[in-house]
């Protein structure tokens, strides 16, 4: 079961004078249960990437596959494939159109035909998992609501579509602090408990270091690193510089102390991590001494 790209090349415009290839000769394969991460500058690619992903865009050359199934194919299984992968867009929240909650998380579900009966339980545990309380949202207008709580039911509408994958194109745009931390925190959810396919794209290293399993990195419309975020952010050093990153901010931390000669280890990619890491060199040095 998975999603997988072979030798997948896109072309915006081809055969014009504003031709531009965004992605080039791609071969990927992202396993069921994996919380993927890609990363990259802007205009790197990644949005097409995840693009063909649902078959939203189909390549130029080459072939993407839904547990096996091309998606380029015209027949019912193709459509039954696409359906299976969930695309929440860059700020979602503009693609809110119903006059209530529940009729904007229900319109998924009853345009694929869900029988009336499912489709509440449906928006129940969409919003449960999303942190909005049924009884007191579902009849308010999505209009009225704080941006983060927007994004919520913009995010609970893929959610109860039930995809196998989620793929999320920067879905914590343009929120402060907390609401990125609550929309995460959702995402992390969904991922441990219901074993979501999840494919992150974000511009922030930190994010993807802290609820990542496997991080990608793209530079020029190629995938140029792939592996474990603890990998990636300590050998991948000269492929991120290359690729105009930076490493997470505690990386960077960690870096600097270790330039000030505390032995300690880098592969902490969480506040706790590093904590527990520096306290221990603080400790190992304190007993040296
Ligand atoms: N609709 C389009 N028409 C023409 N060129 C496009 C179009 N969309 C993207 N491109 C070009 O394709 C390349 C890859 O763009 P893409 O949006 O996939 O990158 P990205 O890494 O997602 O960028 P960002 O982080 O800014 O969203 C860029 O050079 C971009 O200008």
């Amino acid at each position: 079961m998975s999603i997988s790209f072979e030798n997948v090349t896109y072309t915006y415009m081809p055969k014009t004078p504003y031709q531009r290839t965004a992605i080039q000769n791609i071969n990927l394969t992202i396993q069921n249960g994996e919380f993927v991460g890609i990363i990259g500058h802007t205009g790197s690619g990644k949005s097409t990437l995840v693009q063909h992903m649902n078959g939203l865009i189909t390549p130029t050359s080459g072939h993407v596959r839904v547990e096996g199934i091309d998606l380029k194919d015209k027949n019912q299984a193709a459509r039954d494939a696409r359906r299976r992968v969930g695309m929440v867009f860059q700020y979602p929240e503009h693609q809110l159109f119903e006059e209530t909650i529940y009729q904007d998380i229900a319109f998924g579900p009853k345009n694929l035909s869900i029988p009336e009966e499912q489709i509440e339980s449906r928006v129940r545990r969409a919003m449960d998992f999303v942190g909005l309380d049924f009884a007191t949202f579902k009849d308010r207008s999505p209009f009225n609501l704080s941006g983060g709580q927007m994004r919520r039911v913009a995010i609970a509408g893929v959610i109860a579509l039930e995809p196998a994958y989620l793929v999320l194109d920067e879905p914590a745009a343009g929120l402060d602090p907390r609401g990125r931390d609550e929309i995460f925190g959702q995402i992390v959810k969904l991922h441990q408990q219901t074993d979501t396919t999840v494919i992150l794209v974000s511009h922030n290293m930190e994010d993807v270091a802290r609820f990542a399993t496997r991080v990608l990195v793209m530079n020029g419309g190629q995938i140029t690193l792939d592996g474990p975020p603890e990998d990636i952010f300590t050998h991948g050093r000269e492929e991120l510089t290359a690729a105009g990153l930076d490493v997470p901010p505690l990386t960077a931390l960690i870096d600097k102390l270790q330039a000030k000669g505390l032995a300690i280890s880098n592969t902490a990619l969480t506040a706790e991590a590093a904590a527990r890491e520096i306290s221990k060199a603080i400790r190992g040095r304190t007993h040296a001494q």
